[in-house]
């Protein structure tokens, strides 16, 4: 089971109890995060990163579970598109995680864990806490706030319901509201992990064991909505794995079902099942235009005055190009300045984290 120590992680405690979307209250509130480059005297140049599902505050930090770069570090550093020679970047684990920030697995005011009595969170309850995070550092207005995925929905939220707050708005490959085949891809992976006995309700973290197959088996599934079918030809086609033959049998004869436990089972090394549950919740309780009315437009009326660039990769398929027309519309709708642009890149959703000169190109001039 996934355990950070506590001395890799920095964190901050909100002062006051955070009010969420569901009505309840969230206490003693831990935000875990990093910083990278120096923030200037007029407190000006900062950038808040926002991370997707299962990512993390160390963004171009060596992850302390994995023992791997971070996972944009060919995004972030200095000289890089997120020049860290320039900017002052912020990147806090959301939460509902498990790097850090209050979630799941945090101790309850009872000194046990929340375990399922977590309250279900929504993506406008991580954007307050890290807003939270940003009042507690002095830091008014930003120089941008970006994301990928979830950390484009966040970017979005920000906009939304922080107007003003920051200059300049990057949301890559990601979408105003979740989709009924977003939500029904987290479903399988929520009862994958629900259908483990060694979920127990929740409850297994005394046990030092969780429900470790059902989360493999949801990573896997997740992971596939990642990629592109082109992406998984090109890497794997139908080669064997190991092998000369098929086995007649369900070992992992191919190589893609190997590559896929792999991921699954790596998963679960650095991520709590929990974790798992609350934040795709989150992520399917995401609609913008839904919070603000029913018209997506409204959402961004009062942010007409911030830059927005809107980035869509052509082979994602989990939030397709469409989805990203529909934000700029509705920026559109209220002449907010913004631009967009559909990059092609072989990769499918995730192609935000891999090799992309073009979005290199693109991060850069935007925020400079
Ligand atoms: C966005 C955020 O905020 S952070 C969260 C993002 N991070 C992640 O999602 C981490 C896990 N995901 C991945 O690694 C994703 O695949 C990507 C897209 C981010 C990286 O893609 P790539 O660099 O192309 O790596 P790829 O998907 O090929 O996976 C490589 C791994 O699979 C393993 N692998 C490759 N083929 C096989 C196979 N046939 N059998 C078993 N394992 C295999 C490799 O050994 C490698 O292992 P390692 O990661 O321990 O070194
Ligand atoms: N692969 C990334 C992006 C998913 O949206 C993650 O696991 O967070």
């Amino acid at each position: 089971m996934a355990t950070a120590l506590a001395s890799d992680l920095t964190t901050l405690t909100l002062g006051a109890p955070l009010a969420l979307d569901s009505g309840k209250q969230l206490a003693n509130v831990e935000l875990a995060y990093e910083t990278y480059g120096e923030l200037n005297a007029d407190k000006s140049n900062a950038i808040l990163i926002f991370h997707a599902l299962t990512g993390d505050q160390f963004v171009a930090k060596t992850h302390p579970l994995t023992g791997k770069p971070g996972w944009w570090d060919r995004m972030v550093g200095p000289g890089k598109p997120i020049d860290t020679a320039r900017y002052h970047v912020i990147c806090a684990n959301v939460i509902g995680s498990c790097l850090g920030s209050t979630g799941p697995a945090s101790a309850a005011q009872d000194g046990e864990p929340y375990g399922m009595r977590f309250p279900v969170i929504t993506i406008r309850d991580m954007v307050r806490a890290q807003v939270g995070l940003l009042d507690a550092l002095g830091i008014e207005r930003l120089h941008a706030v970006v994301g990928g995925s979830m950390g484009g929905m966040q970017a979005l939220s920000f906009a939304a319901n922080f107007p003003g707050r920051t200059e300049r708005v990057l949301a890559i490959a990601t979408t105003a509201r979740h989709s009924a085949q977003n939500i029904a891809f987290h479903e399988v992976g929520r009862q994958a992990i629900m259908a483990d006995p060694d979920w127990e309700g929740g409850d297994y973290y005394a046990r030092g064991k969780g429900p470790e197959k059902g989360l493999a088996v949801a990573r896997m599934a997740a992971h596939i909505t990642y990629l592109s079918e082109q992406g998984l030809t090109d890497k794997f086609g139908r080669q064997l794995q190991d092998r000369d033959a098929k086995s007649f049998g369900f070992d992992a004869d191919f190589q893609v079902e190997s590559y896929l436990r792999y991921q699954g089972l790596a998963f679960t090394d650095r991520f709590d099942a929990n974790s798992y549950l609350y934040i795709t919740r989150a992520m399917d309780y995401f609609d913008l235009a839904e919070e603000h009315g029913g018209l997506l437009a409204d959402a961004f009326r009062e942010a007409s005055d911030t830059r927005f660039c809107v980035v869509s990769f052509d082979t994602d398929w989990l939030y397709p190009t469409s989805e990203s027309r529909n934000v700029v519309h509705a920026l559109n709708a209220v002449a907010a300045p913004v631009s967009f642009v559909e990059l092609s890149a072989p990769f499918g959703h995730d192609s935000f984290l891999l090799e992309c000169p073009a979005l290199d190109r693109v991060v850069k001039g935007f925020l400079g």
